[in-house]
């Protein structure tokens, strides 16, 4: 009789999300529920039409995504009604085997910090996800907390680094080449050094947007495949940039980039097979690097 397969689930988010974009591709779909698009769905400006929404796309591309991230901002303007759909889409996602990133930006000093990642990166949870975003406004060491309970509890965490907004500069550039951004970087390939000596993807990622282009990377000089964690690259599409301008500004990091759209795959629905249609074809915008 052959051996039943009983292999472990992989235990940390680097693996997961490695497996993930191995099997489906680089391409996180974001769940940003504007109030413009629940409007172009037919659907309230209100709890019920944000229920419709974020589960009908878990529905359309939860399997073609290798994770979806839920801008939290769009469910906390509905009160605790937004968080409790929120909630109910981390569960839905979990349940379906899908990667969830919520897209929370937090940001605080140690022990407030703590209940932040208690709120998003905690078993048991209400609002756990499988990784967060993280803002290091107050010193990448001032997220040691959720460092620490990510990578105690098999959690990611994503901390913004090169953000796709022109604004961004006026901070992350400062320093030159010894910028912010590059002290982020070296701060974040210091925590995934471990995974790196075992030949696994880490579980501190970056925030690096698409729209930053290679001039900007060559300046700064962040050496972003040393870091060993996924790349989370937004701005694909409503911003402007392309799976090209990825592969030309990433260079050997590329196969770490974890490439993320919301509104110009969103804006497809409410159709099931339309949204799938946009996922595949922004899968196929980055084809330059995903091979
Ligand atoms: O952390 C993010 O995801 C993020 C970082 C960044 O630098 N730029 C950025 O656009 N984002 C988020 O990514 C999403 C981009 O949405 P679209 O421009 O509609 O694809 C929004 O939810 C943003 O808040």
């Amino acid at each position: 009789m052959p051996e039943p397969d009983v292999r472990p689930l992989p235990a940390t988010f680097g693996q997961r999300l490695r497996a993930a974009m191995s099997a489906r591709g680089p391409l996180c779909v974001g769940i940003d529920p504007h109030p413009s698009l629940l409007s172009a769905w037919g659907l309230n400006d209100d709890a019920g039409g944000l229920e419709r929404f974020s589960l009908t796309v878990l529905d359309a591309v939860g399997e073609q995504a290798a994770a979806l991230k839920p801008q939290v901002a769009l469910y906390e303007r509905h009160g605790s009604a937004g968080l409790a759909v929120l909630e109910k889409l981390l569960t839905a996602s979990a349940e379906a085997g899908v990667l969830t990133i919520a897209d929370a930006k937090r940001g605080d000093i140690g022990s407030t910090m703590a209940a932040y990642a208690d709120a998003w990166l905690r078993d048991g949870s209400p609002l756990a996800a499988d990784a967060v975003t993280l803002s290091p406004y107050l010193g990448y060491g001032s997220l040691r907390p959720a460092l620490d309970l990510a990578a105690a509890t098999g959690r990611g965490v994503f901390v913004l680094a090169l953000t796709s907004n022109p604004e961004g500069a006026s901070v992350q550039h400062v320093g030159g080449a010894e910028s912010v951004a590059r002290r982020i970087a070296e701060s974040a390939a210091a925590d995934n050094a471990a995974a790196r000596g075992a030949g696994e993807l880490g579980s501190v990622g970056l925030v690096v947007g698409a729209t930053v282009g290679a001039d900007v990377m060559e300046r700064l000089g962040l050496d972003l495949a040393a870091v060993n964690g996924p790349l989370l690259a937004p701005g694909l599409g409503a911003q402007g940039a392309t799976g090209d301008d990825i592969a030309a500004a990433f260079g050997a990091a590329v196969g770490n980039v974890l490439a993320t759209s919301s509104r110009d795959i969103l804006k497809a629905g409410p159709d099931t097979a339309a949204l799938r249609e946009a996922t595949e074809r922004t899968l196929a915008g980055l084809s330059a690097f995903s091979g």
